[in-house]
């Protein structure tokens, strides 16, 4: 029997009242003899038959294409287990030790001649040995053009040879334009103009036009690299694969992401995989600049000689990768194709199955490597991954803009980029809540508090409705507490969604209802003379009645008292707008937490006719409350005939235009007129409109599953976030990249494991990167104390680099911070040289130092041409996640500190922001980590 007390909500059929705990509310806990054993209604909490390994109470998801229960914090496991405690909360650093399992056997084994090079590596300078560096640079008279004498010898003939091959390359890569191009316009010439022929020809010109944007984005840089096999053979490497269309159409140049373009990126010395020399091609446009070799055998003959106990870092194209390193910054990321390493190699050609988790330290290449991923996949898996499509989620709107370029400079398009807070389709949220507010909204409780907000939403009043009904003798229906408790269990029974259970709901109170009807009506007869079981109501009348109930706006209105139509919005608006909801809904809450979720975010002040601000925490509520809740078949049965008599109209209105038009341009189309009616043109219209890419349909529809998901800064998403990116990949497919140390979001993760356990237990990898190639070593020494007072069991990342700068302080005089740091700031404007300069600061500081900043900078505050960010920006260090900057001044790196409850992971997230040369500003104090800063004096 279901339970019965008042106050439940278990609604178990095995929960009786003398079962239930003496707390006053009932809840199944797993393994206990009040857990379901046989199935009966769905419940908010229990899953029949089965008890739940990974939390303490489950509830129903209820999408028929997912698996239809999940636990509150995670999905329903396959096999049932014991509830297993987490693991620590205290963040686990990878292992950096030689003896760790998880890094490469091979060690890096020196270097000879880097030419071009201002500052040299952490690991040349300590003189380690093995592979030998040539660099060959073209001076301006021997640069070869095409037909050019090629009679030089030594260095200079081989960049010549270089730069010949490269024009054969880009010949061809011309060649492939044209044909793609000649392609793409016969599909449109020659269409038969039939529906199906139209399709055709819309799909072929959708591949054909982007296969022309991957060639034209090969245009730049189209061929990097070259290995020379011991048995003679050798390959260039680039952007794309190219064959030759000539005699035995050899293959021209790799694609980087071939298996066999691998050894460009790992093979060593001591693992040369048949590789004898590696070449780096340094080109500008179509012309090669220079040229740097690797010999990967060991030298027996001189002083970079033999053996194979260097220290550092396993570098791989040393030259390319340091010039890649100290180039200026632009405001926009750029590609790394040409200097992955061979840790980040082994990451980006990863099995695409199950989920990695790539843990890493500042800068040692996470973003980059989970776009470079991204493209490898692509090119691996094309076929699965472009139909179902690739999410890769970043933190922030800036944070996708400074790595849009990213993926199409690799060809790849059929990305789809978002931030947790775009991810529930048709909503926009820009505003955060307070943190604490953040915290709580990001728990996983909050699923359950949903859970419970929608059973109050189906729980049957306590006396009968009564109902006005025309067309029923006496004029009254009723509908009792037994239909009302019928009804509500046939449409838990279904196990769907609230709004397709709602179906079941209304027909069960229909039948009731004219039940009810015929009766009174039948009864009546009797009593006018009729023979006691004459039927006076026909099997005619009974249809006509029931449609009679069904539009009566008192019934109506009775069934959306007792079951209402729902939308997400509605269902969370009306719960945070009222205490008397959010008591039932989460009652293990206290009320100074209730009061937090019920309140507003700080300055979102509604329109008119709008009920609630969406905040960027409110999003993962929608998309579980959605889960919960189901699509709302007649909404959008309503919504496509609205558009469907849109579509009509507006072709209705083009033919009277046509018709109306004299001759001329439109001739073609006004001879149409009578031949094609306005449905045809609608038909037309919607047709371009399910032709769009899988990008956009993967946006708007809140129920499509990716083939693949990358998160970037994934330390940053809160337990509800996952549950929505988990609905979102039903396959497990996911490459997360973050670093604990990093996390500043109130509700942020603070162990992979804990974040894991409830979708995939413990069948996730871990893989590390070890080597910051962004902070120099002067810098990350400061850093380095920074993470040690928030760990002192944490270490971060080898810099592969120094900078020759250290870092410095200017104390400012007191009420002087804003006026000193924009002198300060002008300063290291004044030899910025086009380089990116930011002032990183705590929150309430950021509005008087911008004002100071721009007052002193007007030009280089502005943003500049192509969507580039300002030279010079002021920013919090939460929007500076992610991002790099050629300078970095911290302002009162106290007041940073002080300014949330990770306070000291946001200082270390802003000291490791710079590429180049990192200041810092302060008033008071600065912390005990910063104190030995070099201390300069203050501008005048
Ligand atoms: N193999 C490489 N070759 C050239 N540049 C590289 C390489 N790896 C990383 N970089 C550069 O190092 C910088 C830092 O990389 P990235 O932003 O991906 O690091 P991250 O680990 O995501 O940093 P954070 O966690 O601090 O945001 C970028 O400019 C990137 O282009």
């Amino acid at each position: 029997m279901p339970c019965r007390r008042s106050r439940c909500s278990c609604s178990s059929w095995s929960c009786s009242p003398a079962a239930c705990p003496s707390s006053g509310r009932c809840r199944c806990a797993p393994g206990s003899s009040r857990w379901p054993r046989s199935a009966g209604p769905p419940s908010p909490h229990c899953s029949p038959g089965r008890r739940c390994a990974a939390s303490r109470s489950c509830i129903p998801t209820g999408s028929p294409s997912r698996s239809p229960w999940s636990c509150w914090s995670g999905w329903w496991p396959a096999r049932p287990g014991p509830c297993a405690p987490g693991p620590p909360l205290r963040p686990t650093r990878v292992p950096t030790s030689p003896a760790s399992p998880v890094i490469a056997p091979e060690r890096f084994i020196g270097r000879g001649n880097v030419i071009g090079c201002p500052r040299r590596t952490l690991a040349a300078r300590t003189g380690d040995r093995g592979i030998v560096t040539d660099s060959v640079q073209a001076t301006g008279s021997s640069r070869p053009g095409p037909g050019q004498d090629d009679a030089a010898t030594g260095p200079e003939a081989e960049l010549k040879a270089e730069q010949a091959y490269v024009l054969r390359l880009y010949e061809r890569l011309d060649d492939i334009r044209r044909q793609t191009i000649q392609l793409r316009d016969r599909y449109l010439r020659d269409s038969d103009g039939t529906p199906g022929g139209r399709v055709e020809r819309d799909i072929a010109y959708a591949r054909h036009a982007s296969s022309l944007v991957a060639l034209n984005a090969a245009e730049d840089k189209l061929c990097f690299g070259r290995l020379d096999f011991e048995d003679g053979e050798d390959a260039h490497i680039g952007r794309m694969g190219i064959f030759d269309d000539r005699g035995d159409q050899k293959q021209l140049l790799m694609d980087w992401r071939a298996p066999s373009a691998r050894p460009f990126y790992v093979a060593t010395a001591i693992a040369p995989l048949g590789v004898h020399r590696r070449r780096h091609l340094r080109t500008r446009r179509r012309v090669v600049e220079s040229l740097s070799d690797e010999y990967l055998q060991i030298r027996t003959d001189g002083e970079a000689g033999t053996g194979l106990e260097g220290g550092g870092a396993p570098l791989i194209g040393e030259a390319a990768l340091l010039a890649a390193l100290e180039a200026p910054r632009t405001g926009r990321m750029g590609d790394i194709v040409e200097t992955i390493q061979a840790e980040q190699d082994r990451i980006i050609r990863a099995d695409q199955r199950g989920v990695m988790v790539v843990q890493g330290g500042p800068g040692t290449g996470k973003t980059a490597v989970a776009l470079h991923r991204a493209a490898y996949l692509l090119y691996t898996h094309r076929e699965q991954l472009t139909h179902r499509g690739v999410l890769v989620v970043g933190p922030n709107a800036t944070f996708l803009r400074y790595i849009s370029q990213v993926l199409p400079s690799l060809g790849e398009n059929a990305v789809v980029l978002s931030t947790p807070a775009d991810l529930f389709p048709g909503l926009r949220a820009t505003v955060v809540d307070e943190p604490a507010v953040a915290a709580l909204k990001g728990q996983t409780r909050m699923a359950g508090v949903l859970a419970n907000a929608l059973l109050d939403r189906q729980r049957m009043p306590a006396v009968a409705r009564k109902i006005d009904f025309e067309a029923v003798p006496g004029r009254v229906l009723t509908i009792d507490k037994a239909l009302m408790k019928r009804a509500q269990a046939r449409a838990w029974g279904t196990r769907a969604p609230h709004n397709q259970a709602r179906r079941v709901f209304v027909r069960t109170i229909l039948d009731g209802l004219l039940k009810q009807t015929v009766e009174k009506i039948d009864s009546r007869g009797v009593r006018a003379g009729g023979e006691a079981g004459d039927r006076i109501v026909t099997p005619e009348d009974r249809d006509a009645l029931r449609r009679e109930l069904m539009t009566d706006e008192n019934v109506r209105d009775a069934l959306a008292e007792l079951w209402p139509r729902l939308t997400p919005q509605t269902l969370l608006a009306d719960l945070l707008g009222s205490e008397r909801r959010l008591a039932f809904a989460a009652p293990d809450h206290s009320p100074a937490d209730r009061e937090l979720l019920s309140r507003p975010a700080p300055g979102a002040t509604p329109a008119r006719g709008v009920r609630r601000v969406w905040t960027t925490s409110d999003v993962a509520l929608l998309d579980e409350a959605a889960e919960l809740i189901g699509p709302d078949d007649q909404a959008e049965r309503d919504r496509l005939a609205r558009e469907r008599t849109e579509n009509t109209d507006y072709a209705q209105e083009v033919m009277e235009l046509l018709d109306t038009s004299p001759d001329g341009e439109g001739e073609g189309l006004a001879g149409m007129v009578g031949m094609v009616s306005a449905e045809d043109l609608a038909d037309l219209q919607e047709e371009r409109v399910t032709l769009t890419s899988t990008a956009e349909r993967a946006l708007s529809d809140r129920e499509w599953t990716y083939g693949h998901i990358i998160v970037d800064e994934a330390q940053e998403l809160s337990p509800m976030i996952w549950r929505l990116l988990m609905r979102r990949n039903p396959l497990r497919s996911m490459t997360l990249v973050g670093d604990l140390a990093q996390t500043s979001d109130p509700a942020g993760a603070t162990s992979w494991g804990r974040v894991l356990r409830p979708y995939v237990r413990d069948a996730w990898r871990l893989e590390p990167l070890t080597v910051n190639y962004r902070t120099p070593a002067e810098i990350m020494a400061v850093a380095d104390r920074v993470l040690h007072r928030i760990d002192p069991g944490l270490a971060g990342p080898t810099s592969v680099r120094e900078a020759g700068v250290l870092p410095w302080r200017v104390r400012a005089a007191d009420g002087e911070l804003a006026a000193t740091a924009a002198r300060v700031v002008a300063q290291e404007a004044a030899s910025l040289d086009g380089r990116q300069l930011a002032v990183l600061v705590a929150p309430d500081d950021v509005p008087a130092v911008d004002a100071a900043v721009r007052a002193a900078l007007p030009d280089l505050t502005q943003p500049r041409g192509d969507d580039l960010p300002p030279v010079v920006q002021v920013m919090t260090v939460r929007d500076a996640k992610g991002l790099e900057f050629d300078v970095v001044v911290v302002v009162e790196p106290a007041a940073v500190v002080a300014s949330s409850r990770r306070g000291w992971n946001d200082l270390y997230v802003a000291l490791t922001r710079s590429t180049q040369r990192l200041g810092v500003v302060h008033t008071g104090d600065v912390p005990a980590e910063l104190t030995d800063l070099q201390d300069v004096p203050a501008p005048s």
